[in-house]
């Protein structure tokens, strides 16, 4: 996949997070005791049933939750001891439900990504907005009002102004919910093939699995497993979390590992058909 010089970012992000705690009532934590690492560049997927705590994990990832004890840390330093602005440069987000009443363009939406770069108020090259576009497949609507798109090529709007920031780190909080299986591959592929480390959160266990380098799976707001996608997304760690059976084989085209699951109660198990 070629990616234009305009949306490479220079130096990926190492990301760290240290018995991350965060609730809004320090006696209940939401998530609690959550360390990793990831590797400048690479891909971490965050998984986890309905209500486990993935969003709010991320919202600690871009300096939105101020954890309750413990730290999460870009290249060695602590994100509150970051500025706001410093954050922004930094790391850019792609979040659900984006905002979508401003009355501004799809093409002025991606622009607000040049935002954290800028000086003043000058017109900037408009370039990484130009491409951005090409690469999203959103040129045909960049004079469209964002608010009268789809729900996938809102989603894709966000990915680009994300991409123009050119961010060291890169957060998605469910990206591929609204795109058809063509976008969501070929999104995460994009992803992957950036030079940005990337934490994503997804519901679809194979898609994490061929697209991420390593799977962080949260269950009730702790760390159930985390490790390469096929340590981790086993049969009985996903019964355990997901309370479904799983039977897992190679795709026959692709070789990646393909997953398919069922009920675990016998008494729903079978009869789904019958
Ligand atoms: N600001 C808040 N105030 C109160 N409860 C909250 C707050 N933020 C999250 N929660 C609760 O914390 C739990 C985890 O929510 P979170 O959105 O992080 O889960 P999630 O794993 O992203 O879920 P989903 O897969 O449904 O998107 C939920 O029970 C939610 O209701």
């Amino acid at each position: 996949m070629m990616i234009s010089r305009h949306l490479l970012g220079d130096r990926p992000a190492a990301l760290a997070a240290r018995d991350l705690t965060w609730g809004v009532d320090r006696s209940e934590p939401i998530i609690s005791g959550i360390s990793f690492d990831v590797a400048p560049g690479e891909t971490l997927a965050v998984v986890g049933p309905n209500g486990a705590g993935k969003s709010s994990l991320l919202r600690c990832l871009y300096r939105y939750h101020r954890p309750t004890t413990g730290t999460a840390s870009l290249d060695g330093q602590d994100l509150w001891s970051l500025s706001a602005r410093d954050c922004a440069r930094r790391v850019a987000t792609v979040l659900q439900e984006p905002a979508s009443d401003f009355g501004l363009t799809v093409a002025e939406i991606i622009e607000l990504g040049l935002t954290p770069h800028r000086r003043s108020w000058a017109r900037t090259d408009y370039e990484p907005v130009e491409d951005a576009l090409a690469l999203m497949q959103l040129t045909h609507l960049a004079g469209r009002d964002l608010a009268t798109l789809s729900g996938g090529e809102k989603q894709r709007v966000m990915v680009a102004r994300a991409l123009v920031q050119k961010p060291d780190l890169l957060i998605l909080d469910e990206p591929t919910n609204h795109l058809d299986i063509r976008h969501q591959l070929e999104v995460l592929a994009m992803l992957r093939a950036l030079p940005v480390t990337v934490v994503v959160s997804i519901h679809d266990l194979a898609l994490a699995s061929s697209h991420a380098d390593s799977v962080l799976v949260l269950h009730a707001g702790r760390m159930a497993a985390f490790g390469a996608p096929l340590d981790v997304l086993t049969p009985a760690a996903i019964s355990s979390t997901f309370a479904v059976g799983t039977s897992i084989d190679r795709h026959p085209v692709t070789g990646q590992p393909r997953f398919s699951f069922h009920l675990n109660d016998p008494e729903t198990a079978g009869d789904t058909y019958a």
